[in-house]
């Protein structure tokens, strides 16, 4: 696991170094168009900086007694870190291929790059608590400019999508999709980071320190996962089959909660379509559930008769926007705000999942037996001293 994550963080380093040195002339003259000479230059110099990567245990240690000193402590390293992950973004928002750069949904998310990296430059140092107290401001509303970046992402790559469905498949554009897996790796870190901080003036609660919850239990977490992705099939098929849980109820460790829900939603809310697909009003076998704990990792398998996954398609389930449901599109307005959520049709749960997975050093496997059913495996790291993989 920890090989597969240091893999993509080489990866996702090396397209990162080579994003900033190949851009140069380009981002200098669009972001030019936009913003003064001097902001091109200091984000130019910023892009160029080494970013500094955190672990959760890092995260666990430093947060126990969140203590005026270490809020100072905290808010001083993203004053300093922020700015640099934010400009290493639009370095690589400026230089991407195939006109994706000029596409005006790209254009908007890369705005609110550089706005937020203006912002965070222009906070004078972080001294006492008062500073951090209006730097935490700051950073709430970073948090929440940001939030709809996914979609309005999906936008843009589907706009390029439509347009090269003649000439070529996205799923022929490797480029395009090693792009997106570091762009939201780098998303979930940052937003990670953001939200640990304004998470430690939260009202503390029981063994939480910030988003991390020091005794999650995965089968808590599963089924309310569960329940959730049951009531959107519920509402979708006017039936949901049943999903039973397996193995250790009692299992807790050092994670976060959301995450987990996030990506168990994902899995079974993939089962149960593909459940209810085969199956159509015939009674219909159970979702199983396996949580198990190793040494290394706590592991939640996902298992449904469902019918597979034909094997020619299994790599493509990793891409962006493949997704067999009928596309939901319009995906989303101009501001991203999402609608009611429906069973599927973007084709992000899958890649998006595994690099929340990965994030923490774990990962997430699909193995299909096309005719029966579909395996997943969500391993999660339950030592956490993994360093973030940094694209
Ligand atoms: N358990 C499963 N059984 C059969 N096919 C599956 C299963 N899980 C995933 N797939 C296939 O992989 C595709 C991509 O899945 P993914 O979760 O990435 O996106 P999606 O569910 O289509 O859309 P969304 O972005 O809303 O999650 C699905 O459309 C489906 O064809």
């Amino acid at each position: 696991m920890a090989q597969a994550a240091s893999v993509v963080s080489r990866l996702a380093r090396t397209a990162g170094r080579q994003a900033v040195t190949s851009v140069r002339g380009a981002m200098r003259s669009r972001l030019a168009d936009s913003f003064a000479q001097e902001t091109v230059d200091e984000i130019f110099a910023f892009a160029l900086k080494k970013q500094t990567g955190v672990s959760l245990k890092y995260m666990l240690d430093f947060g126990a007694n969140p203590i005026q000193h270490q809020m100072i402590l905290s808010a001083q390293f993203l004053h300093r870190e922020l700015p640099v992950r934010l400009a290493h973004r639009v370095a690589e928002l400026e230089n991407l291929p195939y006109g994706l750069s000029s596409k005006p949904h790209v254009l908007k998310v890369r705005d609110w790059y550089v706005e937020s990296f203006l912002n965070l430059r222009a906070f004078p140092a972080v001294k006492n608590i008062q500073d951090e107290k209006k730097f935490t401001e700051l950073l709430q509303l970073i948090y929440s400019r940001h939030a709809n970046v996914v979609p309005l992402m999906a936008k843009g790559v589907a706009e390029l999508r439509h347009e090269l469905a003649s000439e070529v498949g996205l799923n022929e554009l490797p480029e395009i999709h090693q792009f997106l897996d570091g762009f939201y790796l780098s998303r979930i870190g940052i937003r990670f980071l953001i939200g640990q901080h304004i998470e430690l003036h939260a009202k503390p609660m029981e063994n939480h320190i910030g988003m991390i919850c020091t005794r999650c239990s995965p089968w808590r977490v599963s089924q309310d996962a569960i329940d959730d992705a049951r009531s959107i099939c519920q509402r979708e098929y006017g039936t949901a089959p049943e999903v039973e849980i397996y193995g250790d109820s009692g299992i807790t460790f050092a994670y976060v909660p959301s995450h987990i829900h996030s990506m168990v939603f994902e899995l079974v809310k993939n089962s149960l379509r593909a459940v209810n697909d085969r199956f159509n009003e015939q009674e219909s076998p159970a979702i199983r559930l396996v949580v198990a704990e190793g040494a290394e990792d706590v592991t939640i398998k996902v298992s449904d008769e469902g019918g597979g996954i034909p094997r020619s398609g299994v790599p493509r389930i990793w891409t962006y926007l493949y997704s067999t449901a009928p596309s939901p599109l319009p995906i989303m307005d101009d501001e991203g705000s999402d609608g009611p959520t429906v069973l599927a049709g973007y084709g992000y749960g899958l890649p998006l999942s595994r690099l929340y997975a990965r994030y923490f050093g774990g990962d997430l496997q699909v193995i299909s037996m096309d005719g029966y059913g579909t395996d997943a495996y969500l391993h999660l790291n339950r030592l956490g001293n993994m360093q973030e993989p940094l694209p």
